[in-house]
């Protein structure tokens, strides 16, 4: 059972585990964050979609590994036009690393999430990045503290939401850029009429995120009718030529 008191899918139990148990870091992090909403706004007003390119080697959901460098994967789709990366550092399901993302964002100027389970505040202090993200079924109740705490170290939280009562408590939290993931973390289903769903819900000035399940450019079509300030896409830029895929989905 999690924090709502619903089942999970096992791969997400295992991923629940063995988030709770990986150390924090030592040193509270200071980031100097580049700033999203400013990087999303640069890509509207060059008449582009708005996309999160997400380097993701592997996960429960996909067939195989990706075991080129990730830093040149990165690259690919900052050429393509990605607006910020998400980088999976869990490293257990998903074969990401704290390592990946120090070079990635060395290497780009973009900004970039951390994607990981974050489930305490130390391991806030793991490594830096500009974004990072918070899901609220998992953090239950420490989510307004955890959003204080990453904004206390200068990064930019993006509190990820599947369910009204989610985005009501990330809205209570303070959060100003809001995933609506589209993957049910519960079964691991993708709805695209979740973000059709919730968006409405959310106040104009909070920046939304469609998260998960977007393949083609018509689905990208989709989101940006439903509300979506930027698109969130892991597996669909990662199968094949990510430059090409990253070109296809910003246009
Ligand atoms: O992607 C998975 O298989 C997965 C399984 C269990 C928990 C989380 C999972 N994904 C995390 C994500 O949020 C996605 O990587 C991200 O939204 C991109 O989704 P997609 O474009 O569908 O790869």
């Amino acid at each position: 059972m999690n924090a709502s008191g619903d089942e999970l899918a096992p791969d997400v139990r295992a991923i629940l585990e063995s988030a709770r148990e990986r150390p924090g870091g030592e040193t509270r992090v200071s980031v100097d964050a580049r700033s999203f909403p400013e990087a999303v706004a640069e890509t509207e007003a060059a008449g582009r979609v708005p996309v999160i390119a997400e380097v993701k080697p592997t996960s429960p959901t996909t067939a195989g590994v990706r075991e080129d460098d990730p830093v040149e994967l990165a690259r690919e789709m900052v050429a393509g036009g990605a607006t910020a990366l998400s980088v999976l550092t869990e490293p257990e399901h998903f074969g990401g690393s704290t390592e990946s993302l120090q070079r990635i964002r060395e290497a780009v100027d973009v900004p970039v999430l951390r994607k990981d389970f974050i489930m305490n505040e130390a391991q806030l202090d793991v490594v830096e990045s500009d974004l990072v993200l918070l899901i609220a079924r998992f953090v239950g109740e420490d989510l307004p503290d955890l959003v204080e705490a990453a904004r206390d170290r200068g990064f930019q939280p993006l509190v990820e939401v599947h369910t009204r009562e989610e985005l009501t408590a990330a809205l209570a939290a303070g959060a100003d850029i809001v995933g609506i993931n589209n993957r049910d973390l519960g079964r691991l289903e993708v709805d695209l009429g979740t973000f059709e769903e919730l968006a409405p819900e959310a106040p104009e000035d909070v920046l939304l995120v469609a998260e998960s399940g977007v393949k083609t450019v018509e689905d990208a079509r989709r989101m940006r009718e439903a509300g979506a300030d930027a698109l969130l896409v892991g597996t669909a830029i990662m199968d094949g030529d990510v430059r090409q895929n990253t070109e296809t989905l910003t246009q």
